[in-house]
């Protein structure tokens, strides 16, 4: 088990790791429940009186969701109804100085860590800890705090690096949703388990589908996830149009597991009967899979598939959701990741709802988060977990505290 925040020595500078990756409309950054919850750990630790340095990611490099962190310096301020700094450097002079300026119970946010170049290309923790980005910033700090299960699938330099130099803790986010994750995979069921998949990370959710085949009795596709999974099929869809990136990199990198577990898994897979498309007048349109075209971008599922995953949530004894099935944000798109989270929360099946993005739509649509038997804000580390792999941020934690 990892130290948490409760043995922290007091009045400490900390150096603390949120995932604050959130969706990125125009420019603008959304609010989504990982500032909330995030917001509660900083809360604690500010009125703890340490002095905290927040390291957090946005997007990755050539994403439109690619930006600096300082809206969410805002957002944060707006949760914690207090001033949040920001300055946009992460461990250059600017940086430091800003850091060097910082009093107990004051918080700093640094720029994207992802804007620099040792932080993402996926490596050992010792090679992380070895890097200028690491050494620089550990030397500034009493202790490292990670809050970011959800990132912790990633072995980055934020996230992996400074627990090999320095005292690491797991902040409140990472211990809770580790607690509850790591429970659910110890979980038995005697009925029927349903697993909705979408959302647009097909590599993190591919693998998911072998890792839990003894436990999840049939898979509901969707997203751009689903799409993938009707190319293979045959169908006209899955390709990029003009303006999206989701489906050409991923088709050319998954193609051969999606045929191949499209195969094997014949008998557990649903895949969407319809979809739906803006038509004409922004009107939602809606047609079957027969009649799919290849340059028409799909942003939900159709009505008749969103009413067949539902009625198959109704028979389960637990549902994994994991991705929306649409453009959940746009009312007209919201109808299959809807339909599914309120059949859960009308039934009494154990549910676990999961994805930063994707747990935003309990509230956005009035649902309530009582009805549901957890909502997660992680998606890559939350299914991860679902397959008992190890989340390698959570293993570092778990080294330092030995
Ligand atoms: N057909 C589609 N076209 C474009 N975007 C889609 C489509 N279907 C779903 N989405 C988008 O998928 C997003 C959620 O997927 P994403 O892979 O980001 O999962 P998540 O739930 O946020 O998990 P994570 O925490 O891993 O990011 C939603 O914001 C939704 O708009
Ligand atoms: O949003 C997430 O799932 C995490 O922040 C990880 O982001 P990534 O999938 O871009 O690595």
């Amino acid at each position: 088990m990892f130290n948490t925040i409760d043995d922290l020595e007091p009045g400490q500078r900390l150096l603390v790791r949120f995932d604050l990756n959130a969706p990125v409309e125009d420019g603008t950054v959304q609010d989504n429940r990982r500032f909330a919850r995030h917001a509660e750990t900083l809360r604690e630790l500010l009125e703890a009186g340490h002095a905290v340095a927040v390291l957090a990611h946005q997007g990755r490099p050539g994403r439109d969701t690619f930006v600096s962190l300082e809206q969410h310096a805002e957002i944060l301020a707006d949760h914690l109804d207090r001033d949040v700094d920001f300055v946009a450097d992460t461990f250059g002079e600017d940086a430091l100085a800003a850091i060097d300026g910082l009093e107990g119970g004051e918080v700093l946010v640094l720029e994207n860590a992802r804007m620099c170049d040792e932080e993402l290309p996926e490596e050992e923790p010792e090679v992380k800890a070895d890097t200028e980005f690491v050494q620089t910033l550990a030397t500034e700090f009493d202790a490292y705090v990670n809050d970011a299960y959800s990132a912790a699938h990633r072995s980055h330099a934020s996230l992996v690096g400074f627990p090999r130099v320095m005292d690491a803790y797991a902040g409140r986010v990472m211990e809770q949703e580790y607690t509850a994750n790591s429970s659910i995979q110890e979980r038995e069921f005697d009925g029927t388990v349903t697993m909705a998949l979408g959302g647009t990370k097909a590599e993190d959710l591919i693998p998911v589908i072998e890792g839990v085949d003894d436990t999840v009795d049939r898979f509901c596709l969707g997203g751009i996830v689903g799409e993938l999974f009707l190319r293979a099929a045959g169908h006209d869809v899955g390709y990029d149009v003009e303006g999206t990136d989701f489906f050409d990199e991923q088709w050319d990198d998954q193609r051969e597991t999606i045929e191949r577990i499209l195969e094997e898994y014949e008998d557990s897979l649903h895949l969407a009967n319809d979809l739906a498309y803006e038509g004409e007048d922004d009107e939602r349109a809606e047609v079957d899979v027969e009649g799919l075209e290849k340059e028409t971008s799909y942003l939900d599922v159709g009505s008749d598939t969103a009413e067949t995953y539902a009625d198959l949530v109704c028979e389960s004894e637990a549902v994994f959701v994991k991705g929306a099935l649409g453009v959940f944000e746009d009312e007209r798109f919201a109808d299959g990741t809807v339909s599914v989270l309120e059949a859960i929360a009308e039934t009494d099946c154990f549910s676990v709802v999961g994805g930063g993005d994707t747990s935003r739509a309990i509230e956005m649509y009035g649902l309530d988060e009582d009805d549901f038997g957890h909502v997660s804000i992680a998606g890559g580390a939350y299914v991860r977990a679902l397959t008992g792999e190890p989340l390698v941020a959570v293993e570092v934690l778990e080294d330092a505290a030995e």
